[in-house]
């Protein structure tokens, strides 16, 4: 029987840090862009990526999640752009897309960014990306983008390995933290997948960044809800962009 009281839990919980929100602008061919499921033809446009990300700065954003799509799916890139829009920031960014090899790591961390998310380098060039672990520690994220329990890697496109022996693999390594993405929920305004987010969390002891099919206050009050277990923060785009909420709404309902 737990000796623990209602009391002392709520003090418990109080203690716990707040869920960080991230507000996400996917750049592809220069425009603020969400795709549904992640699949590349599925782009609704909303126009300049500095201007999206200077609005969510504006209104009270401790962190943007800034992903070149381009470089993700091998279709160009959008340094430029991104550049732009680091250099505008005077919060911190998370910086994915493309960075695969030590060229587009150094050019990635030469923006400013605070962190970069590695996906496909983590499926595909293993020994490299436990090189970059040692070296830049938690300047250096994995991105665990998964449908079902399969990791998917170059615009999530390919098969790239079973996602906890991955996952073991990359603790081992001394990862800093994963930013986990349920690619069936990603852009569908269905709700987070909890359960998978339960399962890595106890899988690891690194903290996790949610992401995929945020749609509503409830949502992120959910994922709140998993700070303990090592949730640390929730990747939002879709519901911004589709107005379901406002930045300053969700960022009181984590305050909460
Ligand atoms: O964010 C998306 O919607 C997305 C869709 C399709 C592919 C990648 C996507 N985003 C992020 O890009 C990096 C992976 O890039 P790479 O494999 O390292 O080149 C990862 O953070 C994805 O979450």
């Amino acid at each position: 029987m737990s000796h623990v009281t209602p009391d002392v839990l709520s003090h418990v919980t109080a203690d716990l840090p707040k869920l960080e929100l991230l507000p996400a602008v996917d750049v592809r061919d220069g425009q603020a862009v969400r795709l549904v499921h992640g699949e590349s033809g599925t782009e609704t446009s909303y126009g300049s990526p500095l201007e999206a990300a200077l609005t969510w700065q504006s209104a009270g954003a401790e962190w943007l999640h800034l992903v070149d799509l381009d470089a993700a799916f091998g279709t160009g890139d959008n340094r430029d752009r991104i550049r732009e829009v680091v250099a505008a920031m005077d919060i911190r960014v998370e910086l994915s897309g493309g960075i695969r090899d030590d060229d587009t790591l150094a050019a990635a961390l030469a923006t400013g960014c605070t962190r970069v998310n590695l996906g496909t380098a983590a499926l595909e060039s293993p020994e490299w990306v436990a090189e970059v672990i040692a070296t830049y520690g938690d300047r250096i994220a994995v991105g665990l983008d998964v449908r079902g329990t399969t990791l998917r890697g170059r615009g999530w496109t390919r098969d790239g390995g079973d996602l906890y022996e991955t996952l073991a693999r990359l603790d081992a390594e001394g990862c800093a933290r994963y930013v986990v993405t349920d690619i069936n929920k990603d852009g569908t305004l269905q709700g987070p997948n909890l359960e998978l987010l339960r399962t890595v969390c106890a899988a690891t002891e690194r903290p996790v960044v949610a992401s995929g099919g945020v749609s509503s206050l409830d949502d992120l009050r959910a994922l709140s809800g998993l700070v303990g277990e090592g949730v640390e923060g929730a990747i939002v785009g879709k519901a911004l962009y589709a107005e379901a909420f406002t930045l300053q709404e969700a960022l009181a309902a984590v305050a909460e």
